[in-house]
C-alpha cells in the first residue's frame, strides 16, 4: 500500500516537472519568418555598438529583438547605457540588466536601433505604431547614426498605406482633427481595449489617413506647424540606414 502510494507520488511529480519543461520547450521554438527576419535584422544592427557607446533603445516588436541582442552583448562584457524610447522599454531593458540613462542626462547618443511602420527607398518613415514615435523622435535627433530595423513587408514604394500616428494634446484634440482634414488627412482616435489609448505623455494618438503620400517632406512641415501636435509619425531624413530582415539575410539600405 505504501509503496503504492509512493509510486503514485512520483508519478505525479513526474508529470508536472515534463508538462512544465514542455512549456519552457515551447518558448524556445523556433520563430516564424517575421520575427525571424526581425531577428536576423536585429543582429547585424547590434554589430555597429561600440564599447562605451550610448545606445538609443526603440520601441516595438522588431525593437525587442535588439534589446534582447544588447542584453546579450552586456552580459559578456560590452560596456554601454541606453536612452530608452518608452516606459516600456525602460522596464525590458532594466528587467535584462541595461543600465539605462534619461534622455535629458546626454547630449547626443552614438547610434539608435528602433523599428518602423514603413520606409521609402530615401530612408523616410512612418513610426508610431506604437504611439512612442514623439520620445522615438527626440531619441533620434539626438543620435548620430539612427539605424531602423525591419521585416521584409516594412518596404514602401510610397509611404502611406500605414495612417500616419500622430500624438496630440487632449484639449486640442478637436481642432487639430480639423486642422489634419484641411490638409487631406481623415483622423480617428486610436483606442485599445475600449478607451481612448494613453502615451507616456498622457496624450492622445489619431491615426491620420492621407492616403498615399508623394511629398513626406512637405507634409511633415506642415503637420509641424499645427498647434497642438506633439509630434507625428512621419520621420523624415532622420534615418542612416535601414536594415532588413530577408529570409535569414540582412539587406541594408542606405542613401
Ligand atoms: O514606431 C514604433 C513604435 O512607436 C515602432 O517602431 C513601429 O510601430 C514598428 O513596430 P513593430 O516593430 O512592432 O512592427
Amino acid at each position: 500500500m505504501i509503496a503504492g502510494l509512493f509510486i503514485l507520488f512520483n508519478f505525479i511529480a513526474l508529470n508536472r516537472i515534463t508538462h512544465h519543461l514542455s512549456f519552457t520547450i515551447l518558448d524556445k521554438e523556433p520563430l516564424n519568418t517575421k520575427d525571424l527576419e526581425k531577428q536576423v535584422a536585429a543582429r547585424e544592427a547590434v554589430k555597429y555598438i561600440r564599447d562605451n557607446d550610448i545606445v538609443g533603445l526603440g520601441t516595438g516588436s522588431t525593437a525587442y529583438y535588439t534589446i534582447i541582442e544588447v542584453a546579450e552583448l552586456v552580459k559578456n562584457g560590452l560596456k554601454i547605457k541606453g536612452v530608452p524610447t518608452s516606459e516600456h522599454t525602460a522596464s525590458l531593458a532594466t528587467s535584462l540588466g541595461i543600465e539605462l540613462l534619461d534622455m535629458n542626462a546626454v547630449e547626443y547618443i552614438d547610434v539608435t536601433i528602433d523599428g518602423a511602420d514603413e520606409f521609402d527607398e530615401n530612408l523616410n518613415l512612418i513610426k508610431g505604431g506604437g504611439g512612442a514615435h514623439f520620445r522615438e523622435k527626440i531619441v533620434a535627433s539626438l543620435t548620430k547614426k539612427e539605424i531602423i530595423i525591419a521585416d521584409a513587408a516594412k518596404k514602401v514604394d510610397q509611404l502611406g498605406k500605414f495612417k500616419v500616428p500622430v500624438e496630440i494634446v487632449p484639449l486640442a484634440l478637436n481642432y487639430v482633427v480639423r486642422a489634419m482634414a484641411k490638409l487631406g488627412g481623415q483622423g480617428a482616435v486610436r483606442m485599445k481595449d475600449g478607451k481612448q489609448f494613453i502615451t507616456d505623455n498622457h496624450n492622445l494618438i489619431v491615426d491620420a489617413d492621407f492616403g498615399l503620400i508623394g511629398d513626406p517632406a512637405a507634409l511633415s512641415e506642415k503637420l509641424n506647424q499645427i498647434e497642438g501636435i506633439l509630434a507625428h509619425g512621419l520621420f523624415v531624413n532622420l534615418a542612416a540606414m535601414v536594415i532588413v530582415g530577408q529570409g535569414t539575410e540582412a539587406v541594408t539600405y542606405t542613401k
